[in-house]
């Protein structure tokens, strides 16, 4: 099956009189149909530079980009319809009201009419009668009006940059249950993102970018190593059972100060050690596998990469 989105060896150079700055460095990825993909990185990374290489508002120096069968890096070429954009802070004309300035967008293509931007507008939690200038709104409101002009002609390759930016709570939940609703519609979804928790909720795939270079690429289908589990408990007399356990089963025990408890790093699974504890007696008031989350393994691959 052919990829909707297939990245490779992106390379994108800013030239001065002086200087070459590689903003991107031999970057290669692709996204199928159904898949939610993070791009995280720190600012600067180059991870709005590569959304923009993907909808051809930028060329790489150097590689190719193939988006919904359509070679974005041959002369001439023609930027394939199916594509949905948020861009970082999306602009929309100040005068004209959310509805008029998404009515005058979908002109262009002529693929939707009035009730498709209307039934748009009111899934991304703006009222289509608001008569407010879309100068006025907040930043909130323009990202929902931003998200609404990325989804109304119902793409097939959604590009998000930094799209929960100035969304309050609800708007933030909201929107990562649609992400996973267009994802189960057969939606292709890139997600550009510095915010850690966001992507690891919603992406199906992440890759870690730092300056221009990709350090490491993952999936949610990965086998996650198990290290052991954290393990709070009642009291001394407990902890000390534990520490008679431990010894049995070669395990390690780091006590975090001033808690009955700490790290317990052993390959014993959780549910067997559990029973073991419990029938020796320990009361437990918490226990939680060792496992890493996408926050260990960014700080990771960055302090990596400083070696
Ligand atoms: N048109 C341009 N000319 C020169 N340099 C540019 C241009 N556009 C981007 N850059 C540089 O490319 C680098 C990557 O920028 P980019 O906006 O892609 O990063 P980002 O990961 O999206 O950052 P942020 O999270 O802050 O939005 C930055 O150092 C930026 O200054």
């Amino acid at each position: 099956m052919e990829h909707v989105c297939e990245l490779t060896g992106i390379c994108k150079q800013y030239r001065s009189r002086k200087t070459v700055h590689e903003v991107l460095h031999d970057v290669s990825m692709t996204l199928d149909a159904g898949e939610v993909f993070g791009f995280i990185g720190p600012n600067g990374a180059g991870k709005t530079t590569l959304l923009r290489i993907m909808c051809g508002l930028a060329h790489p120096t150097k590689g190719k980009v193939k988006v919904l069968g359509t070679d974005l890096t041959v002369r001439n070429a023609q930027l394939p319809t199916g594509i949905g954009v948020l861009v970082e802070y999306p602009s929309f004309i100040p005068e004209l009201t959310g509805r008029r300035n998404l009515q005058l967008l979908a002109s262009i293509r002529g693929v939707i009419g009035l009730p498709e931007v209307d039934a748009t507008m009111e899934l991304m939690g703006l009222d289509p009668g608001n008569k407010t200038p879309a100068g006025r709104y907040s930043l909130g409101m323009r990202q929902r009006l931003g998200l609404a002009q990325a989804i109304m002609e119902k793409p097939r390759l959604l590009l998000l940059d930094e799209p929960t930016n100035g969304l309050d709570p609800q708007g933030v939940a909201e929107l990562r249950s649609y992400i996973r609703h267009l994802a189960d519609q057969g939606v292709a979804i890139f997600l550009a993102s510095h915010l850690l928790n966001e992507v690891e909720q919603v992406c199906d795939r992440v890759a870690i970018v730092k300056q221009g270079h990709v350090l490491r690429q993952m999936s949610k289908n990965d086998p996650v190593p198990y290290r052991g589990f954290s393990l709070q408990v009642s009291d001394t007399k407990d902890w000390s059972l534990v520490q008679q356990w431990a010894a049995q089963h070669q395990a390690t025990l780091s006590q975090k100060d001033g808690v009955q408890g700490g790290m317990v790093g052993t390959a014993v699974p959780v549910p067997a050690a559990l029973r073991d504890l419990v029938q020796a007696g320990v009361s437990i008031e918490s226990i939680t596998p060792d496992r890493d989350t996408l926050e260990t393994t960014f700080l990771q691959a960055i302090q990596e990469e400083k070696k």
